[in-house]
C-alpha cells in the first residue's frame, strides 16, 4: 500500500507561496526523509499532511485515504514539539493523559512497553522538568506511537541533540521501521538521512529539487563532472571555433586564460575536449577533474 501520496500540494501565506506544488509517494515501511535547509518549507508540508494546517490547493492521501480525514488520523502518529510537554507531569502521566485526550486511553502496561521501547523505562515516574532535551525528544516519539500508528511523522527528530543522543534516536527510528511502521521525517542533516532513510527528497524554497534512493542520487551526481583544463595559447583564428564547440560540449563554461572550466555529464567528453584543443592547435597542459560531493550539490541546488 502507498503510505503517502501528494499531488500538486501547495501552501501560501497571503501572497507568499511557501510550498509550491509538491508531488511524491512514500511506500509502506519506508523511512522517507525530507531534506532541506531552514525555511525550505518542511514543517509546513508536515503540518499539512498531519492536518494541522489546510493546503491552499492540491491533494494528499494517507494510507490510501484522501486527507484530511478523522478516521485516518487515528492511524498516524505525530511527534509533538517538545514545548507542548508539561514540566509538572511525569513521562507515564504524559502517555496516559495525552492518549486519553486523543480518545484511546492507553493502559499502564502498554505505556510502560512504549517507554521501554524508547529507552525511558527508568524515567517513567520522573517529572519532565528534570528531563534532558534528548529525553524530551524520546518522550515525543513515545507520544507519537502510543496508539500504535501505522505511519509516523517526525519533524527534525534529532535537531539540537548531541551526537550520542542523535544516534539513540536514529536507532529508535530504525526499530520503528522493523516493527512495520512507515516513517516520514524531516532533517537538515544530509549525513543523517544518508544513514537512515530508504529514500529522500531534497526540498528547496518550497519545491522538491531531487528525490530518490541515496544510490540513485549519488549516481546522478556522479555523472556531473567539473573539468579544469590548463592549455597553451589558442591561435586567434581558432578561438571562436573552439569556444563554440566547448559551449556545446558541456555547461557552466568559464574561460580564464590559460584555464577553461566546464561541467560535463560523461567522462568520455574529457577526451573529446582534449582533442578539440589539439585540433585548434593548442596543447592541453593539465586536466583536473572534480566530482562534487552530494553536500556540494545539495547546497548549490
Ligand atoms: N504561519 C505562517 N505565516 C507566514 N509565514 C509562515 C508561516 N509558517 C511558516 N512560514 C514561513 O514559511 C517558510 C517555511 O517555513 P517552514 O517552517 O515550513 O520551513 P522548514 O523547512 O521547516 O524550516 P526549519 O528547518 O527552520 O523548521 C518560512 O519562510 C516561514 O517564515
Amino acid at each position: 500500500m502507498i503510505a503517502i501520496e501528494t499531488k500538486q500540494l501547495k501552501k501560501s501565506y497571503g501572497a507568499s507561496p511557501i510550498v509550491k506544488g509538491i508531488d511524491f509517494i512514500v511506500k509502506q515501511e519506508e523511512i522517507f526523509g525530507f531534506l532541506g535547509r531552514n525555511g525550505a518549507g518542511k514543517s509546513t508540508l508536515i503540518n499539512m499532511l498531519t492536518g494541522i494546517i489546510q493546503p491552499s490547493s492540491g491533494t494528499y492521501s494517507l494510507l490510501g485515504v484522501k486527507g484530511p480525514n478523522d478516521q485516518v488520523k487515528k492511524r498516524i502518529g505525530v511527534m509533538p514539539d517538545y514545548s507542548i510537554l508539561y514540566s509538572s507531569l511525569t513521562a507515564m502521566e504524559h502517555l496516559k493523559y495525552l492518549s486519553a485526550l486523543s480518545g484511546k486511553s492507553a493502559g499502564k502496561e502498554w505505556c510502560m512497553e512504549v517507554l521501554t521501547f524508547v529507552g525511558l523505562e527508568a524515567h517513567a515516574r520522573k517529572k519532565v522538568a528534570k528531563f534532558s532535551f534528548g529525553m524530551k525528544k524520546k518522550l515525543g516519539i513515545a507520544l507519537a506511537i502510543i496508539h500504535d500508528p501505522e505511519l509516523v511523522f517526525l519533524d527534525e527528530p534529532t535537531s539540537g541533540l548531541d551526537a550520542e543522543s542523535a544516534i539513540q534516536i536514529q536507532k529508535l527510528i530504525r526499530r520503528l521501521r522493523k516493527r512495520g511502521k512507515t516513517i516520514f521525517m524531516t532533517s537538515h542533516n544530509l549525513a543523517e538521512v544518508e544513514k537512515l532513510c530508504t529514500r529522500i527528497a531534497i526540498m528547496k524554497e518550497g519545491k522538491i529539487v531531487k528525490s530518490g534512493t541515496m544510490d540513485e542520487l549519488r549516481a546522478f551526481y556522479r555523472s556531473t563532472i567539473k573539468v579544469r583544463i590548463k592549455h597553451s595559447p589558442v591561435p586567434a583564428s581558432e578561438q571562436m571555433k573552439l569556444h563554440q564547440w566547448l559551449e556545446s560540449a558541456g555547461t557552466d563554461l568559464e574561460v580564464n586564460d590559460p584555464y577553461v572550466t566546464i561541467t560535463v555529464k560523461d567522462e568520455n567528453r574529457i577526451a573529446e575536449i582534449i582533442r578539440a584543443f589539439q585540433q585548434c592547435r593548442a596543447d592541453v597542459l593539465r586536466v583536473e577533474v572534480e566530482e562534487p560531493s552530494l553536500e556540494d550539490i545539495f547546497l548549490d541546488e
